[in-house]
């Protein structure tokens, strides 16, 4: 048997919302869009798609724009959101184009219209998509301001069903303390989601943690650029941080 048929019968998620952080396709940059980073991301959810997984995709804007951030600059702070929204759909269309480039069928839908660029977001339609095995991108978060893709990850992950929602970000998993501002911070292996909302451990923003707990939806939080890892957690390795019950 080979490689790709012994993990496809490992597979241990059918379908799975995958949220990718902004900040992590500017690669080595301070700003935009690496397409190096894209081409490495794409390949990965190519093998994914090659197991039979089902992939929905949210990807953050914090390589582009946030809306805080702008409102502390002295932005108004719905027009900064409306700006990191229209962020996540430029990450979006960037990831379609390398997912298209790798061959593997792709489709964004967007929570705000954008006649022409983008599908509008259709729950029925994103399911059918899905089970088609086109790899399906949701952009412009929740359509809403004050919240984040972390929060539109949770919502669309239950929206459509998946088995886990799967955070890529830039660090390990969810620590005692913020590991990139705290070297002494130690990893957990598990965490419900009680505790994670108790502690108030900031990897997801908490309303974030609040949806997934109300539905029970695991989360499990990993580091991207670990080579296999993402391919790894869908035939059931213990990468990163599981959050559950
Ligand atoms: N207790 C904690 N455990 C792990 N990470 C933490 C913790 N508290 C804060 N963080 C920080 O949370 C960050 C999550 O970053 P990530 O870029 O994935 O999130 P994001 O804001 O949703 O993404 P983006 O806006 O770039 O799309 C980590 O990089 C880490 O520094
Ligand atoms: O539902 C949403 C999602 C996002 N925003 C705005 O977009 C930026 C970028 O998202 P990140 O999750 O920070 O990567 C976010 O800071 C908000 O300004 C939003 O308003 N509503």
């Amino acid at each position: 048997m080979g490689v790709t048929e012994k993990k496809a019968k490992d597979r241990k998620y059918k379908r799975i919302l995958l949220k990718l952080s902004g900040e992590e396709l500017m690669g080595d940059g301070d700003f935009g869009i690496d397409p190096k980073v894209l081409d490495k991301m794409a390949l990965e959810i190519g093998q994914l798609v090659g197991i039979g997984v089902q992939v929905g995709l949210v990807i953050g804007g914090g390589n582009l724009f946030r809306g805080k951030a702008l409102s502390e600059a002295g932005l108004d702070r719905v027009a900064g959101d409306h700006m990191g929204m229209l962020a996540t759909v430029m990450n979006a269309l960037a990831m379609r184009d390398a997912l298209e480039r790798a061959n593997i069928s792709s489709r964004v839908m967007s929570a705000i219209p954008m006649s022409g660029i983008v599908d509008h977001y259709d729950r029925r339609q994103a399911v059918r998509c899905l089970a088609n095995n086109e790899v399906l991108i949701f952009a412009a978060g929740t359509g809403n301001p004050f919240f984040t893709t972390d929060s539109a990850a949770s919502l669309r992950g239950i929206e459509i069903e998946a088995d886990i929602v799967l955070k890529a970000t830039k660090v390990d998993g969810v620590y005692t303390a913020d590991p990139m501002k705290d070297p002494a911070a130690v990893m957990y292996d598990r965490l419900s989601y009680d505790e994670v909302l108790d502690k108030k451990l900031g990897v997801m923003d908490l309303t974030s943690i609040c949806l997934v707990r109300d539905h029970g939806m695991p989360v499990r939080v990993f580091r991207m650029s670990k080579a296999g890892a993402l391919l790894n957690i869908v035939v059931g390795d213990n990468e990163g941080t599981l959050i559950e019950e």
